[in-house]
């Protein structure tokens, strides 16, 4: 196995890095624990966690006192403590050029080198432009050195620059990669959590993306700096700026695919420095109603539908996931001495609450990483979301993010029949006050009038006031506009929430079965109808082929024709055909 496919990195200028790279290549201390198990002595604690190869000033300088000062042995760990992630072997190979021949179409690397098009339009001049200094991280795929503004705007300024080797890049995915990686950078703007685009440049050897320059350190290097943990406050620091800059890609139509603690700069050394993101080099853009198919990311941190190749942007909220466990108890999620133990535990196991800390922190904190690491992707919280929930909302001031999982859901209740209205309808009056908190957030910026109506076409001008120039590729923008130009009157807060509310979401409560048990009394008094089973099967999206009075049945009451309260259920989803077992 090896991430570094034996180039030579040119122009480092230190030489140790490899041996960096070898370290979070091959942690020698590992064993393997499918469930997880309170840690053996033999363990040896950070080891293979070498200190990063930054200079002296560039490192987060409380790691080593705090580090030094708490034995780590004291920890008691589940599973080893966080080390710098590898990226998923598939992903490495299709980008290297060594892929098996049926697992891609991209052809070998050297000898289709020859007609590989590494030229990506940029400016040559970047050495007339910047004095490059020394340098300040790694990853496989590039290093990053701070530079001085010789001229411009910027004449004077310390930037960043990940000087990306052409060398690396041995086959088309690989340079579309760093493509979309300064297409989704340049596009991105205007949040303070994210890591301020400059510039690309080239020259025969490299690409150079010039960015804001953050001294603060990787937040894995504060995480371990902190004995591998954060108080619940804390942590919840770190997740407001997390979710708030995930809720924004999310928005605009780009998803990041490679969320981790290495991906995540501090922009000063100071305490309460603002976090940014970084690294958007397996970024993607996802229309609304696609679903992307290729597996990136990191093992520990890629979500369960992404190995099963079908995933949106709810993947990120995954690796959210994995951060806060991280974050809150020091231990990873999912833990295996190999990849495919990783795939396996991601796909199967649960994640531990049992082990210290977590009986001591609070209900929240565990409900907040739990509706994250759920492994249905329909169940999860999106971002904006997990802003709403109580663990966050409570502890500080948030600003809820518009969020473009009402739209979709508002689509769908538009395009509904009138019977499945009045059954989310019955719904929606079963809401909890955190959940209404949610969707009269959501209402509000879709700028209700003052008798508190909104218009389909106000979800435009909403997302208007959001847009940058990643909606265009993403097509956030064309799917915003056919909900738009919908016909349809204008809705009240009741209605809205009715069209706002996702069943699936609400299915992973545990109170979901008092939900829908109410919602069916309030759907029975004022919705409920006689249905024959050829309606309810349209109704439904079934095929003819489907022998809808064999599977109906239950669905509809024998006594006044109904719906029964498992048709009601089906209703709500407005399931496909595809979900009907064949009798
Ligand atoms: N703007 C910046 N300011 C300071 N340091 C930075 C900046 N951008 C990147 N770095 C440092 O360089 C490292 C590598 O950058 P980046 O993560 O973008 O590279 P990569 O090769 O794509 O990494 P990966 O292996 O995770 O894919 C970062 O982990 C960080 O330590
Ligand atoms: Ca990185
Ligand atoms: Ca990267």
């Amino acid at each position: 196995m090896g991430l570094c496919h034996g180039k030579p990195i040119q122009k480092t200028p230190e030489t140790e890095e490899e041996a960096v790279v070898n370290h979070v290549e091959h942690p020698p201390t590992i064993e393997e624990l499918p469930p997880p198990k309170p840690q053996t002595p033999k363990q040896p604690k950070f080891s293979f966690y070498i200190p990063s190869p930054l200079p002296a000033s560039y490192k987060s300088s409380p790691a080593n006192s705090s580090v030094s000062s708490t034995p780590l042995r004291l920890f008691k760990r589940p599973f080893p403590p966080p080390s710098p992630a590898k990226h998923i072997k598939a992903l490495l190979a299709r980008r290297h050029g060594s892929v098996k021949p049926n697992e891609a179409s991209i052809p070998e690397g050297s000898e289709v080198e020859l007609g590989l098009d590494k030229n990506f339009g940029f400016s040559k001049h970047f050495f007339s432009k910047y004095d490059l200094g020394e340098e300040v991280g790694r990853g496989h795929f590039g290093y990053t050195c701070s530079a001085r503004a010789k001229k411009g705007e910027l004449k004077g300024e310390e930037v960043a620059v990940k000087v990306i080797p052409k060398a690396k890049m041995t086959t088309a995915i690989s340079i579309e990669d760093v493509r979309r990686e300064v297409r989704i950078l340049s596009s991105l703007s205007g949040h303070k959590n994210l890591v301020q685009f400059h510039d690309a440049y080239e020259d025969e050897d490299n690409v150079y993306i010039i960015m804001e320059l953050c001294t603060g350190g990787e937040l894995l290097d504060r995480i371990l700096s902190r004995g591998g943990k954060y108080s619940e406050e804390d942590a919840k620091a770190v997740m407001v700026q997390i979710l708030s800059i995930v809720s924004f890609c999310h928005l605009q139509g780009v998803v990041h695919r490679d969320l981790k603690p290495e991906n995540f700069l501090f922009s000063s050394k100071d305490d309460n420095s603002t976090l940014k993101v970084i690294d958007f080099g397996l970024s993607d853009f996802v229309k609304p109603d696609e679903r992307l198919n290729d597996i990136v990311g990191s093992a520990y941190y890629v979500a369960p539908e992404v190995l099963h190749r079908s995933y949106g942007t709810e993947a990120d909220m995954w690796s959210i996931g994995v951060i806060v466990y991280i974050l809150l108890c020091g231990s990873r999620p999912f833990w295996a001495r190999t990849e495919s133990g990783i795939f396996r535990a991601v796909l199967k196991a649960e994640p531990s609450f049992d082990e210290p800390p977590w009986p001591s922190l609070s209900a929240e904190a565990k409900d907040f990483v739990r509706r994250l690491l759920n492994k249905d992707y329909r169940k999860r919280m999106t971002a904006s979301q997990a802003l709403c929930h109580p663990w966050i909302r409570e502890a500080q001031e948030v600003r809820i993010p518009l969020d473009i999982l009402t739209y979709k859901l508002m689509r769908a209740y538009i395009s509904s029949s009138s019977l499945r209205k009045s059954a989310l309808r019955a719904l929606a009056k079963t809401l909890t006050v955190n959940q209404l908190f949610y969707l009269r957030e959501q209402f509000g910026l879709l700028g209700p009038n003052k008798s508190g109506f909104i218009s389909l076409l106000n979800l435009k001008a909403a997302l208007m006031k959001q847009a940058t120039e990643a909606m265009k590729d993403s097509r956030v923008l064309d799917f915003v506009n056919t909900v738009s130009s919908l016909q349809y009157r204008k809705l009240d807060f009741e209605e809205f929430a009715a069209s706002a509310v996702s069943v699936y979401q609400m299915e992973g409560l545990d109170t979901w079965e008092q939900h829908a048990r109410s919602a069916y009394e309030y759907f029975e008094k004022d919705g409920n109808r006689p249905i024959m089973i050829e309606e309810l099967a349209s109704e439904l999206g079934l095929s003819p082929s489907v022998p809808v009075h064999v599977v109906l049945q239950d669905w509809i009451r024998h006594n006044d024709g109904k719906l029964s309260f498992l048709g009601f259920v089906k209703l709500l989803h407005g399931i496909s055909a595809r979900s009907i077992p064949k009798a």
